[in-house]
């Protein structure tokens, strides 16, 4: 008999509600391990902190922070920080669920963990945003480390943050510790290759998903939402390879061409004032953008985008979550009815956490890689781990999320058993 969870109630689309939703539809396929599957319902440790401040008008403000550590079977916890205005305790969760999902999907000797603050850092001054990463990082410290649970950048956090948040833990532990953050920069103990990691891993499954379509990404039409760290890398190279990207959508609207954007110009543009401030397409309604003939939809923003409405109307025949929990399940369910292809965001962008890995990995060793080093092993995980779930896919019929789980959850639930529990 198990307790239910007295802290979170999740609906049916929420992110943990679609979390859970996925969980159960892999049960069938676990065999024996199947009695296992309450661990991956709970999250093992959830920590809320407060993160006081004093802002530059003198006033002291407070935030509410995260980190959840969802399961730590397999290893020592790993996922990013977000700082975002909607971030609750049970967003979180499900973020640092899906980590869980996505390390044992392309076998890294990693658990999942997730954080966030509640706050809109746009509205932040920088030494505003340094303040509320350091005390975060202060009241984070007593269960994050380089060998317990390693944060990285997410949703509006960078570089920059990481090397305030391994400067905080190092001057809190005495000692320069550079494996307790990655996404960090370069001469920090950064890795080479990890700012771009993310959207070359939707590159890379994307591409042999196309081809095994029968999809020529030449001229192929594609539709990004979100433009940030993960879609406007990807997109870059989905352009390089020939395709258009024909929509285009972030925080301050959306813009459409059909002949394809300039993406040239319109990434420095985006990064500085979005993609609305860009001249070279229409701006339309940001509903339309789910309108917008397409061959390939990129969700690149946030979780329960893809609505069962929005699910019905996407010409697209290819969906690659470069965002994490993207589809809601009802949209899910209509994707595959409608014979639309959902690479999903557990393997799909599984490429940010795998160079995180590597520049844990340089970080410990002291010994860097160079950039096409890091590609070569990146492709490859990547690649290895699609064509494992492909073929579990192929052969129970099922879904690639559900085979993705599939893989990733034997893997998660075997290490739990051959642990054991005390006494
Ligand atoms: N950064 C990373 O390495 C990884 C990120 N992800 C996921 O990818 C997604 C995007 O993350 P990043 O690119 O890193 O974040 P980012 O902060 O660099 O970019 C986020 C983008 O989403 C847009 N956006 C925000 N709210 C929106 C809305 N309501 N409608 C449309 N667009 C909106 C922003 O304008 C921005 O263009 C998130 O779901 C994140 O969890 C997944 C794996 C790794
Ligand atoms: O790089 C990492 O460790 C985690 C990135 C992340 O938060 C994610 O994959 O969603």
């Amino acid at each position: 008999m198990s307790e239910k969870l007295s802290f979170v109630s999740p609906t049916a689309n929420s992110p943990w509600g679609t979390y859970l939703s996925q969980v159960d539809r892999v049960v069938p396929y676990l065999g024996p391990l199947a009695r296992w599957v309450e661990t991956l319902k709970r999250p093992k440790r959830a920590l809320i902190v407060d993160v006081p401040i004093e802002m530059d008008d003198g006033t002291i403000a407070h935030f509410e922070g995260y980190r959840v550590q969802h399961n730590m079977s397999r290893g020592p916890g790993k996922g990013g920080v977000r700082f975002h205005p909607d971030v609750t305790l049970e967003e979180v969760m499900a973020l640092s669920a899906w980590m869980t999902i996505k390390t044992a999907a392309v076998n890294l000797p990693y658990g999942g963990a997730k954080g966030g603050i509640r706050v809109d850092p746009k509205k932040l001054s920088l030494q505003e945003l340094e303040k509320i990463t350091r005390r975060y990082t202060s009241e984070i410290g007593i269960i994050i480390g380089p060998h317990t649970d390693i944060p990285a950048p997410d949703v509006n956090t960078n570089g920059q943050i990481m090397a305030w948040m391994m400067d905080t833990y190092s001057m809190n532990v005495g000692g320069t510790a550079t494996g307790v953050v990655t996404g960090k920069p370069l001469h920090l103990g950064g890795s080479l290759g990890r700012v771009k990691a993310t959207g070359r891993g939707v590159f890379v499954t994307g591409r042999e998903a196309a081809r095994r379509l029968g999809m020529d990404l030449r001229g192929a039409r594609i539709a990004v939402q979100g433009f940030g760290n993960v879609g406007s890398v990807a997109a870059e190279l989905f352009a390089e390879a020939g395709a258009k990207i024909v929509a285009v959508q972030d925080h301050t609207g959306t813009i459409v061409n059909t002949n394809g954007l300039d993406l040239a110009t319109l990434i420095p543009i985006a990064n500085k004032e979005g993609v609305i401030a860009f001249k070279g397409g229409d701006v339309v309604p940001n509903e339309a953008f789910w309108d917008t003939a397409c061959d390939i939809l990129i969700p690149a923003a946030l979780e329960g985008q893809i609505t069962a409405e929005r699910a019905q109307k996407t010409t697209a025949k290819l969906v690659l979550e470069g965002a994490n929990g993207p589809t809601v399940p009802t949209a899910d369910d209509i994707l595959a009815e409608r014979g639309v292809l959902v690479v999903p965001d557990v393997i799909c962008n599984a490429g940010g956490v795998t160079v995180s890995y590597f520049e844990w990995v340089q970080d410990f060793s002291s010994f860097f890689w160079d950039e096409d080093e890091i590609n070569v092993r990146l492709d490859r995980i990547m690649m290895n781990a699609l064509n494992q779930i492909w073929d579990t896919a192929d052969k129970h019929k099922i879904t690639l999320r559900t085979a993705t789980y599939a893989v990733a959850c034997e893997r998660i639930l075997m290490a739990r058993q051959e642990r054991g529990l005390y006494p």
